[in-house]
């Protein structure tokens, strides 16, 4: 079973000046940054009460942000679900047909373990799980 949303991933072109912007929108800063070289991004954390926010933005052309970017412009790229056991997880969906885009959990920001699913089995939405480390 998923659990609750553990973050929204947000698309952005320039991360400083999204950083700024989101600091005015939510009235804190962000509380962390970090590049993760495995995806090409480099991201930034903030906290809306209780929810967490990560802006991306991409660090080489190949990066799935980039890419995104490109054929949809800036916004929402996708849901993070929190997860106890990301490898059941992971062989639950997988056994009900999802398409998972890595084959074993690897590291995310933010001390996670990740997966996601292709968003063709979401009606449209990016899916990443998430389980702390
Ligand atoms: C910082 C680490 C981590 C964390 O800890 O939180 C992250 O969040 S990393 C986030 C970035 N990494 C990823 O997104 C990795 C997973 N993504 C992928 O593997 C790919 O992006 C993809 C989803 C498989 C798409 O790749 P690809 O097929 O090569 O791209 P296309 O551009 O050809 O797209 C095909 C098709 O899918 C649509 N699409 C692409 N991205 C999304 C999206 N985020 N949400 C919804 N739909 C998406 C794209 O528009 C194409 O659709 P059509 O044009 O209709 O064919
Ligand atoms: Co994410």
């Amino acid at each position: 079973m998923l659990g609750k949303i553990e973050h929204l991933g947000i698309a952005v072109k320039n991360l400083e000046e999204a950083e700024k912007r989101y600091t005015q929108l939510l009235g804190v800063p962000p509380y962390k940054r970090e590049t993760v070289e495995s995806e090409h991004v480099i991201t930034s954390f903030f906290m809306a009460g209780p929810n967490k926010i990560e802006l991306l933005q991409a660090t080489a052309p190949e990066s799935a942000i980039a890419k995104f970017i490109e054929k949809r412009g800036e916004g929402i790229h996708h849901v993070a679900y929190e997860v106890e056991d990301i490898v059941a997880e992971m062989e639950r969906l997988r056994q009900q047909g999802f398409t998972l885009l890595n084959e074993a959990p690897k590291h995310g920001a933010d001390d996670k373990l990740i997966c996601f699913v292709h968003p063709r089995d979401a009606h449209g939405a990016l899916v990443e799980l998430c389980q702390s480390i």
